[in-house]
């Protein structure tokens, strides 16, 4: 069956052309912090395919809220805040924590009375030591290396609207989970949440993290540009590496560039792109939302989910 049969599919321009955006004056602070971001993030893409998405999350979310207000009345109950999470899909190193802070930057300018935060799930990986006991530390970003009850736990704090919930974080210098320094999260009105994971079914669970999410995004390119990208990435935390030994990418910033960058090329391709074969892009179709991507991180086609 065509995959992508309950899917309607639009070229940048006509996306844009839902949400001509003459009508959003970004700031000059708003465009350096999305410079801030990252330098290399084009501010056609913003105005041609960001800021409709943001309309169109902006939608949803209000309908979010009427539904919460419908809910309550329907049973009798006081209309609790929950919030509206939106989660973000896609492999290793296609930029799905990129989008996620453009979003909330744009989210944070169009609802400038909201609060918007954003977590990854990377934090939810058992730590190294761990992985290793187990004998899967070359199975990093697998499904079988991420404590999924652990995460299911957040999902369901955040939805009860616990005031604060912790998450616990990753870090890609050290390569590894900080227990030491959690995210603190206190009843945002949208969570983000972005990860390689977030469409997965936990093994032995009967929930999906996805059952959380008011909107699911898939971030989607062809393998070989993720492998670019992910290249790319690589070359950034050597340099960034360089004068810090306490960094992982110390060791390989040492020596000749090349043997690096096939050490790297060699868990591409037998760590993260088998991963996202067999286990990340098989949640695509779960997405309400598919932004797919070319060359130098361009988004060239949408795919909005009928229904
Ligand atoms: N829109 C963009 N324009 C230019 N570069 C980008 C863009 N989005 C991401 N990148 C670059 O691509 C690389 C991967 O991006 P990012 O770290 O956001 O990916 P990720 O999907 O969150 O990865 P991981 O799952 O490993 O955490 C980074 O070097 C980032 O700077
Ligand atoms: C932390 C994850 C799993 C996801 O972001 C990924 O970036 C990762 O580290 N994968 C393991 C193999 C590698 O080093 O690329």
């Amino acid at each position: 069956m065509n995959e992508w049969m309950n899917y309607e599919q639009f070229d940048r321009q006509e996306w844009h052309s839902f949400f001509p955006t003459d009508t959003v004056r970004l700031s000059q602070d708003n465009l350096d912090e999305i410079k801030s971001l990252n330098d290399r993030i084009s501010i056609e893409d913003v105005q041609d395919v960001y800021l409709p998405l943001i309309k169109l999350l902006q939608l949803r979310f209000q309908n979010h809220l009427e539904w919460q207000m419908q809910k309550a009345n329907f049973l009798h109950q006081k209309s609790e805040r929950v919030p509206y999470i939106i989660g973000i899909a896609g492999s290793v190193a296609v930029g799905k924590s990129t989008i996620a802070r453009l979003l909330s930057i744009l989210l944070n300018k169009l609802l400038p009375d909201k609060r918007v935060e954003l977590m990854t799930t990377d934090g939810f990986l058992y730590p190294n030591a761990e992985l290793k006991r187990r004998g899967i530390l070359d199975r990093k970003g697998f499904p079988e290396s991420y404590d999924m009850e652990k995460l299911l736990r957040f999902m369901n704090d955040i939805e009860a609207g616990k005031t604060v919930v912790k998450a616990p974080t990753y870090s890609h210098q050290v390569y590894d989970v900080m227990p030491d320094q959690p995210l603190v999260i206190r009843q945002p009105d949208i969570l983000i949440v972005e990860g390689i994971n977030t469409l997965q079914l936990p093994s032995s669970q009967q929930i999906y993290v996805s059952d959380y999410f008011d909107t699911a995004i898939y971030v989607d390119a062809d393998a070989e540009q993720i492998e670019k990208w992910y290249l790319q990435r690589f070359g950034m935390l050597l340099d960034t590496a360089l004068t810090d030994p306490d960094n992982y990418y110390y060791s390989y910033s040492q020596g000749p560039r090349e043997e690096a960058f096939k050490m790297a090329k060699n868990v591409w391709q037998t760590v993260d792109l088998p991963n996202l074969t067999d286990y990340i892009l098989p949640t695509r179709n779960r997405a309400n939302i598919i932004l797919h991507k070319t060359a130098n991180h361009v988004v060239d086609r949408i795919y909005l989910k009928r229904g």
